[in-house]
């Protein structure tokens, strides 16, 4: 037998409601909205905040949402997240044990931690599954995750991948999906949408980075590699550079805010507002700070986005669908666990 264990990779993404019920819907927003890096204000504000006030008005609400996306199999972020636990599994090969877990509801951290159990782990990698940093995310599930494994007996090594907002084949693989809309359909204007921040949260980290916020929208350094909406800017100039569009012909911009406390800017509905009154009328939306298909890509984005700006005078407003299960987004994943590149098998031959 080997001496050497298996490396277990526990692929994590912000979780879902079991059902899109009331009652669960509500059970999520509460497990979700009362984690402190989500909602970062003292613990009895938050409290009452999110059990009197956001969860009894917006469970039902969102849970009308939910079942517009909700399939026989259930939310599109769990298909989606269990294709890519399978094909994951199949790329790196028996020599791995990938485990899906959300951050939220099920199936649990713990829960795809314990299943770790009885395969002679030596290491695990943990991959949440947000392209750019944010404590409220990629933070969260490694605070998680480090609180879990702290009452361990063995703890193995462990390696946290902290970000792919510019992994060449994260880049690619969305940009060969906007690429199939390019092809087919001529816009006039493209739109990066990214989930927002409130703004406190990015100036939390401004006694760490350097960042002087005003130049997050034109560089991306060792400065402010930590600030969410430099990430953000970034991966928009790369993909935009890999589909061949000129600077004037984007728009970088922040969707789902919640609250009335300021949130990043520009919000993507005053963006919509402000390319029609331009005369833009056919544009096409990427969403990549999502992997999957889920509620704030294909509801917000794809129909209250596409309705805001139809009533202003759009005619067309196409979303390009997330990574999912593509090929090149396994690649990716792939990449990120082994930090080596996956060399095509063609090529391999080719060389021989
Ligand atoms: C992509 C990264 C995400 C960041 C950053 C993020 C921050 C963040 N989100 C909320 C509040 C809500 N988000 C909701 C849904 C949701 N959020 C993300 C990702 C990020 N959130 C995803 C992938 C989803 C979709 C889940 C699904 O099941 O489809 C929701 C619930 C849905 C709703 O009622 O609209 C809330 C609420 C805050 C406050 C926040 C930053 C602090
Ligand atoms: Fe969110
Ligand atoms: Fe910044």
């Amino acid at each position: 037998m080997s001496k050497t264990g298996k490396t277990g990779v526990l692929i994590v993404n912000q979780g879902t409601p079991d059902s899109p019920s009331v009652p669960d819907v509500r059970k999520y927003l509460r497990e979700f909205l009362m984690d402190e890096r989500v909602i970062d204000i003292p613990y009895m504000n938050r409290w009452a905040l999110v059990n009197l006030i956001i969860a009894p008005t917006r469970a039902p609400k969102s849970a009308k949402v939910y079942q517009e996306v909700w399939t026989s199999n259930g939310s599109p972020l769990k298909i989606y997240g269990y294709r890519v636990e399978e094909l994951l599994q199949k790329a790196l090969g028996k020599d791995y044990v990938v485990k899906l877990a959300m951050r939220y509801q099920s199936p649990s951290i713990e829960e795809a931690m314990e299943k770790f159990k009885g395969h002679h782990l030596s290491k695990i990698v943990i991959l949440p599954l947000y392209p750019q940093y944010a404590s409220a995310t990629t933070g969260s599930v490694y605070q998680k995750v480090m609180d879990l494994v702290s009452n361990w007996q063995v703890i193995p090594e462990i390696r946290f991948v902290n970000s792919f907002l510019d992994h060449p084949k994260f880049i690619e693989a969305f940009a060969e999906l906007g690429k199939k809309h390019m092809l087919a359909a001529s816009y006039d204007h493209y739109v990066f949408t990214y989930h927002g921040l409130p703004e406190r949260q990015l100036h939390k980290n401004d006694s760490i980075t350097s960042c002087e916020h005003a130049n997050c929208t034109t560089s991306y350094n060792a400065t402010n590699q930590f600030c969410y909406r430099a990430q953000c800017y970034e991966t928009s100039r790369l993909l935009a550079e890999k589909l061949g569009i000129a600077e004037e012909h984007y728009t970088v911009s922040f969707q789902s805010r919640l609250g009335n406390d300021p949130w990043i800017k520009p919000y993507t509905d005053d963006v919509i507002q402000a390319l029609t009154a331009k005369g833009i009328k056919r544009v096409l939306a990427f969403a990549p700070s999502f992997v999957a298909d889920c509620l704030e890509t294909t509801v917000e984005v794809g129909r209250e986005y596409k309705e805001l700006f139809e009533e202003n005078g759009g005619e067309i407003w196409q979303l390009v669908e997330s990574l999912n299960d593509s090929p090149l987004w396994i690649e990716c994943l792939q990449e990120l666990v082994t930090e080596n590149p996956v060399v095509a098998p063609a090529k391999v031959l080719r060389v021989a």
